[in-house]
């Protein structure tokens, strides 16, 4: 049965999927379409977009920010909006730095910023002890007490003006555990409902083995955290598996019509979304780096093979429904993370607190005086990343299906206004309705030759005009060089 998941959607299925889509008020203005050939399907704009204009506002299907972000950014775990307050997120990213924990931060990074007053009448402690510096030369650490972050923590120290950026509340996991964090009820039962209740290590966790669980977690934080999105991506279609049975089982009792559906059937049902990006598996997917010789590909390639395995043997202990066992197939396993690999967003949350600074430095300046007194020494121990943005990875059904051009007619831009991970295209030129949307994967302002050495990366070749014609034009003029070299 495994055999049915990994099979390529047909154009029927993917029309009907994406009908469905547009039905639902998904992506008002786009629709997907096939091309053919090496496109395969793509974007396309259902009215006329004005330079500028926005062409899509998508919500992720299955995402996770980066473990080793996580420090620098509190955030929901469902939609990647900030969360707490300012205090409690500066708090959180100074720990690390000052009980020296910080594994992913360059621990003599002081930086250096304008705007402030030179001392303070607050309890910082200036260490101006020498330290050793990796360059060999001492450096000169400001920093500040442990107490007065606990303080920023505890709540009980409020900085200036925090109160115009307020953030959402934290809402706690409805299972119970630490590990997520949501930005309202909404998100977190969302959450709850499309994978989460499976995947939680807390008291109300549905899963089967809690211990192989945090097993699974573990491996994934110490090798890939994509592992952690393809989770959500197996036990949110086991989810709607058993969602839909018991809805098929309460009907059919009903009407008092024979058996049920097939679990076959409906497991296909509730793999729909995932089937539409159907690609390689991951240990065929990804890129051969420069410094692997070729002729050791295939070992490579099965270094990626035995992690998955790694980490789908500890998933399959947490999770595990004999009635879905398809879904626990290593293929299909592969072929979740190939898809991520060559379809997924990267995703990034600008920081308030780059605002909120900003915001302090262009205070008037009696005012700015006074509140640089009390943020200009956090701002110096935060260092140069004091506004490191929230990252993460995310699948989108329908961003997932824009194709890259070399001369593209949209980018991936986050506004002012978009405070989360959901994905955010923007019009770069007037595009006609019925224009197929494209973005550039890659700096296209590069030569052909580079462009093209970079999305090999991607696993193609571009076939966009703007190659094609360069292409066209190299062999044109390459010919009538040889041309006129002819004796
Ligand atoms: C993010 S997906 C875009 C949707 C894809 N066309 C599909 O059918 O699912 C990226 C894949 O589309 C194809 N593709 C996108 N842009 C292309 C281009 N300019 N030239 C050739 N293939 C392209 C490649 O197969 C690439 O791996």
């Amino acid at each position: 049965m495994a055999e049915l998941l990994l099979a390529a959607p047909s154009e029927a299925a993917m029309g009907k999927y994406y009908d469905k889509l547009a039905t639902a008020g998904k992506g008002p203005g786009v629709k997907v379409e096939q091309i053919g050939g090496v496109f395969g399907k793509g974007l396309f704009a259902d009215k006329n977009f004005s330079e500028g204009e926005l062409v899509l506002r998508e919500p992720m299907l299955v995402g996770a920010q980066h473990e080793n972000n996580k420090a620098d950014a509190l955030v929901c775990s469902l939609c990647f909006r900030y969360v707490g307050t300012l205090e409690l997120q500066i708090g959180r990213r100074l720990i690390p730095k000052l009980d020296g924990t910080d594994k992913y931060h360059d621990q003599d990074d002081t930086g250096s910023h304008s705007g402030g007053e030179e001392g303070s009448d607050m309890d910082f402690t200036e260490d101006d002890e020498d330290r050793c510096g990796c360059d060999g030369k001492p450096k000169k650490n400001k920093t500040i007490s442990m107490e007065l972050v606990n303080s920023l923590l505890k709540g009980e120290l409020h900085l200036p003006d925090s109160e115009r950026f307020l953030l959402s509340p934290i809402t706690n996991c409805p299972g119970g555990c630490s590990e997520d964090v949501y930005c309202s009820d909404v998100c977190a039962d969302e959450a709850w409902r499309a994978y989460h209740s499976l995947l939680c290590t807390g008291p109300n966790s549905l899963c089967v083995n809690k211990t192989a669980l945090v097993k699974f977690k573990d491996h994934a934080r110490d090798t890939n955290d994509i592992f952690l999105v393809a989770a959500q991506v197996i036990a949110g279609t086991l989810i709607r598996a058993r969602n839909l049975a018991s809805e098929l089982a309460k009907t059919s009792t009903a009407k008092g019509k024979g058996e049920a559906r097939e679990a076959r059937d409906i497991l296909l049902e509730a793999w729909e979304p995932f089937a539409m990006g159907h690609k390689k598996v991951w240990w065929e997917a990804v890129a051969l780096p420069d410094d692997v010789d070729p002729s050791q590909g295939d070992a490579f390639r099965e270094q990626f093979k035995e992690l998955a395995n790694e980490s789908l043997t500890n998933l399959k202990e947490a999770i595990y429904d004999e009635e879905y066992s398809s879904l626990f197939d290593l293929e299909v396993y592969g072929q979740i993370i190939g898809m991520f690999e060559l379809n997924n967003l990267e995703i990034v949350v600008p920081s308030p607190m780059e605002d909120y600074f900003i915001h302090i430095d262009e205070l008037p300046l009696d005012r700015r005086a006074d509140a640089a007194k009390i943020t200009r020494s956090f701002l110096d121990a935060l260092g140069s990343e004091y506004a490191t943005y929230c990252s993460g990875t995310g699948f989108f059904a329908l961003q997932s299906c824009v194709n890259h051009s070399c001369r593209p007619n949209a980018k991936a831009f986050k506004r002012d206004e978009d405070k989360d991970g959901a994905a955010i295209l923007l019009a770069t030129r007037n595009i006609r309705k019925g224009e197929e949307i494209t973005i550039s994967y890659i700096d296209e302002n590069r030569s052909l030759e580079e462009r093209q050495g970079m999305l090999a990366d991607y696993g193609f070749t571009c076939s966009c005009p703007r190659c094609v014609e360069e292409s066209s034009m190299k062999i044109f003029s390459s010919r009538s060089l040889a041309g006129m070299l002819q004796p």
